[in-house]
């Protein structure tokens, strides 16, 4: 059964979003199956980010594609992502994503920017196309310019380049004017899916101190899919961590950078693997989502783990999925 959470009390605003039960996985070859998201749940509060950090292959662009309608053909999809106004993403018809949802009620700061620019269209261009489509089908010509301006400005994207093609732009140029593409439909909810990509410090800065002032508004949310663990302290609320596809701690962001810190095995490695902290990698490499063990999945790298952590999948109760937490 699609699981639906209970509508917030009365007179308190909905979240932006709320996941409950989220699964994806892909059909394969020979009947097996990819389980690239299990059970993931979680609300964005309005004015609130999400930072949701892993390693690379853990599901983590998969749950923002999913949230888009954006999955291949062989994914099999659970669960429900209500937005504010009551519509499942999950449920919702193409027709219905694709004229009110993709860069209206949901922007999107995609991965790879190179495949979401136009080739042979100039930024400008691209900027005011996007404005007359999503906000302005009358607008006059001086509003499409103002709005597609301001918006690059937003993103850092300097002003001298708006009239070059994506292919005259560095890696760092494109993914800001990716960034100015999603916030020139004013969506409620930004999705940023590696957003700082290519980008120096500064930048990064920069560029989340951007989204995350977007996203400040009663009503509007930020999810920021991130390896930057760095950037996600910068501006995140609530900090979730996936493991093999399973959100396995949820917490305050200032708990799990400051005091007391992350509670999950994996999530302390995470932290113990930055530079500036002990510079320690975590051994090993996560399990194959095809193929996952029956217990915790991160059993096999986890020097506290135990014959029950391998036997058995340990629930996420109170914010951490482990037995040993
Ligand atoms: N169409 C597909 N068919 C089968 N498996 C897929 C498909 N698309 C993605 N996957 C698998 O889903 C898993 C999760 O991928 P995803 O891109 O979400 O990881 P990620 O955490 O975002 O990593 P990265 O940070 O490198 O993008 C990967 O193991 C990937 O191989």
């Amino acid at each position: 059964m699609t699981p639906h959470p209970a509508p917030p009390p009365a007179g308190q605003a909905p979240p932006v979003l709320r996941v409950a039960g989220l699964h994806v996985r892909f059909r394969m070859r020979g009947g097996r199956h990819v389980e690239a998201v299990t059970d993931a749940a979680f609300e964005l509060g309005s004015g609130s980010c999400l930072a949701l950090v892993g390693e690379s292959g853990c599901g983590k662009s998969v749950l923002a594609s999913a949230l888009l309608g954006l999955l291949p053909g062989n994914a099999e999809t659970a669960g429900s992502a209500l937005l504010a106004d009551g519509l499942d993403l999950l449920a919702a018809d193409e027709r219905t994503l694709a004229r009110t949802v993709r860069g209206r009620r949901v922007g999107l700061v995609p991965q790879s920017p190179a495949a979401h620019l136009t080739p042979v269209r100039t930024v400008r261009s691209q900027l005011q196309e996007t404005v007359r489509e999503l906000l302005a089908p009358k607008g006059g010509k001086a509003r499409l310019r103002a709005a597609g301006e301001s918006a690059a400005a937003r993103a850092a994207f300097p002003a001298d380049h708006l009239d070059h093609h994506p292919h005259e732009l560095s890696g760092g140029l494109a993914q800001r004017a990716a960034t100015a593409l999603a916030l020139v439909g004013d969506a409620p909810l930004l999705l940023a899916d590696e957003p700082t990509t290519g980008l120096d410090r500064d930048l990064v800065d920069r560029t989340v101190d951007e989204l995350r002032a977007h996203t400040r508004d009663a009503g509007r949310a930020l999810l920021m899919i991130t390896h930057d663990l760095a950037a996600a302290r910068r501006v995140a609320d609530t900090v979730a961590v996936m493991y093999a596809g399973r959100i396995v701690e949820i917490a305050p962001a200032d708990a799990f950078f400051g005091a007391p810190g992350p509670r999950h095995p994996y999530a302390r490695g995470l932290l113990d693997a930055l530079p500036e902290r002990a510079f320690t990698p975590i051994p090993g490499a996560p399990p194959e989502l095809g193929d996952l063990p029956p217990g915790c999945a991160f059993a096999a790298r986890c020097a506290l783990a135990d014959a029950t952590c391998r036997a058995v999948r340990p629930p996420l109760t109170e914010g951490v999925a482990c037995h040993r937490a």
